[in-house]
């Protein structure tokens, strides 16, 4: 049997991954790290009477899990992260936010440590697909703008997908001329710009996650989109993420790596 432990098991991914670990036979969860959860809010989150609660990282207790899911807030995701590597539980993140510095930093420890893992910035089928696309895409088509819409509580922009999908298309577009003329006469109104990726993160009640890739050519363009409707929808990710970690020898990036 798997020991898990979840960090941010209140939130809106967190209470999706525990109903997760609650339904397979050969995981169980041990633990939940969740800042304001308290021991009579069990049953509100569907915690057996022996999963232990930690509010704090420096509770937990080494050996208490032996994979670590991350659903928490960017300002956390790189100290969990590190902590859990360092105790050996292999983390499963779902977190967005950590930069580069920072992937390349865990991945280094994860060697030094033999702690495998994966970050995946996105569980989700269509978006891992929607990436796989647009990079294709972009060998074609060099201009492209990134659309991301979320819903209004999301903490970061742009979303870990975009970012991703810009890195993917970066790597492999022919260089292309941008319009020198351009004016703006409002602030930011051409998006934000990774590698001169333009990319427009929208934030609004109702939506989930949404991803847009425009690509522009002479007399043609080609859209691809993506949505998440539902969070149940990361799930099926979450689980093969579950199912492979402990035999994966280092930090991985990205859900593809391991399909
Ligand atoms: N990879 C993927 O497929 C997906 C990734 N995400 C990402 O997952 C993350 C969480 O999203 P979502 O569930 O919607 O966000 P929520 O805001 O609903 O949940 C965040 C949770 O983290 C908890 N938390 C805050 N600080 C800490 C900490 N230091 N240690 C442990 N827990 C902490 C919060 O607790 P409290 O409220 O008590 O402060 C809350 O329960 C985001 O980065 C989001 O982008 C989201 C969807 C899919
Ligand atoms: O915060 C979210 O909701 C999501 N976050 C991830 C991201 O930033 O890309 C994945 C998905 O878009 C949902």
């Amino acid at each position: 049997m798997k020991k898990v432990l979840i960090a941010g098991a209140t939130g809106a991914m967190g209470q999706k991954a525990v109903a997760l670990v609650n339904s397979l036979p050969d995981v169980e969860l041990t633990a939940v790290l969740a800042p304001h959860l308290t021991a009579d809010q069990r049953e509100q989150f569907h915690l057996a009477p022996s999963v232990q609660i930690f509010q704090e990282l420096n509770q937990v207790t080494p050996g208490i899990a032996d994979i670590w899911v991350d659903f928490t807030i960017p300002a956390a995701v790189y100290t969990n992260v590190n902590f859990a590597i360092e105790h050996h539980m292999a983390p499963v993140v779902g977190t967005t936010g950590l930069n580069d510095g920072q992937e390349a930093e865990l991945i280094e420890e994860s060697k030094q440590y033999q702690c495998g893992g994966l970050i995946a910035p996105n569980f989700g089928m269509s978006a891992v697909l929607l990436m796989k696309f647009a990079k294709e895409a972009a060998k074609y088509f060099p201009d492209v703008e990134i659309i991301e819409m979320h819903h209004a509580d999301k903490k970061d922009a742009p979303s870990g997908t975009a970012l991703s999908t810009a890195k993917l298309i970066d790597q492999v577009r022919p260089n292309h001329e941008t319009n020198p003329a351009e004016v703006t006469t409002l602030d930011q109104v051409r998006g934000g710009d990774y590698h001169g990726i333009k990319i427009h993160s929208v934030r609004l009640p109702g939506y989930i996650a949404h991803e847009q890739v425009l690509f522009g050519g002479a007399g043609e363009a080609l859209t691809i989109r993506q949505d998440s409707f539902d969070r149940q929808s990361f799930m099926s990710g979450v689980k093969v993420a579950l199912d492979k970690v402990l035999d994966l020898k280092e930090l991985v990036i990205g859900l593809e790596n391991i399909l």
